[in-house]
């Protein structure tokens, strides 16, 4: 696991980057995206390039995290909606190249099925973006979640849906129970990892992340178990982080060492 440790507004940049040389060797490539506030800067940054023409989404595809349960189709909130607006709309991604697990469906078992299948079909995802949650969620996979877990309807956590509350006008009541999230499994078979993390609220998610015993009861520790997943962070998410000073020296000095 590499940390960088950065100023918020150079994160998307560099995320940008890593995503320009990954369409660079390939062009088709498979994005996993995440929403929520982290990866805005990240969007901005990709739109920003596509837009100079420094590279084009045209041929590659993308599935999206997670998504609630029951909320009508189109609904602002729904996670196909905000990904469009945030993300999609402004890129040349085709629309039709960007699949959700389907929350609306009336079979969710086999919804999540369906959503394994065209994974693999796609050959699987080359870099898959992710935030973290406060207690440590990564996509919807709260506290207890199966290291080993698949696509899957799951409940959301009190602390979840007041977080997300939010995005629902700050109407806890409004933010679904359930959603289709993939499973933990799902994701450590994605090739590279990018976990986006700001602010003093995710520190403790941070520690435990980066530092912490990978337990199920930190849902995002499984990932100390991939081979390639980086870190960034900004000062006030890192705060907790008893090595800070190492991972900004190894930072500092990466060009003179191999990963
Ligand atoms: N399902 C999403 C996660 O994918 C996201 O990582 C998390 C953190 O969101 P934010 O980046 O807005 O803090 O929120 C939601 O619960």
């Amino acid at each position: 696991m590499e940390v960088i440790i950065t100023r918020e507004d150079q994160i998307g940049e560099l995320v940008a980057e890593e995503i320009a040389a990954l369409i660079a060797r390939k062009p088709n490539a498979v994005l996993g995206l995440a929403t929520g506030s982290s990866p805005l800067r990240i969007y901005d940054a990709v739109a920003a390039r596509v837009a100079s023409g420094e590279f084009s989404l045209a041929h590659a595809s993308a599935f999206t995290l997670d998504e609630y349960v029951g909320l009508p189709d189109g609904h602002p909130c729904g996670y196909r909606t905000v990904i469009e607006e945030d993300f999609v709309s402004r890129v040349d991604l085709p629309t039709e190249a960007v699949q959700g697990p389907d929350g609306g469906s009336s079979d969710l078992d086999g919804a999540c099925a369906s959503y394994e299948e065209a994974i693999r079909k796609a050959g699987g995802v080359d870099l898959q973006i992710l935030g973290i949650g406060t207690d440590g969620h990564i996509a919807f996979n709260e506290p207890g979640s199966s290291f080993a877990s698949r696509t899957r309807p799951k409940t959301l956590t009190a602390q979840t849906r007041r977080d997300n509350a939010r995005f629902f006008d700050g109407n806890i009541d409004a933010v679904p129970v359930h959603c289709l999230t993939q499973g933990l499994g799902t994701i450590m078979e994605a090739r590279h990892v990018v976990l986006v993390a700001t602010g003093e609220g995710k520190a403790e998610a941070v520690k435990h992340l980066v530092e912490g015993a990978v337990s199920a009861f930190w849902p995002g520790t499984i990932l100390q178990h991939h081979p390639h997943v980086t870190v960034f962070v900004d000062d006030a998410a890192a705060s907790k982080l008893q090595l800070a000073d190492y991972y900004r020296h190894t930072y500092a000095h990466r060009h003179l060492v191999t990963r």
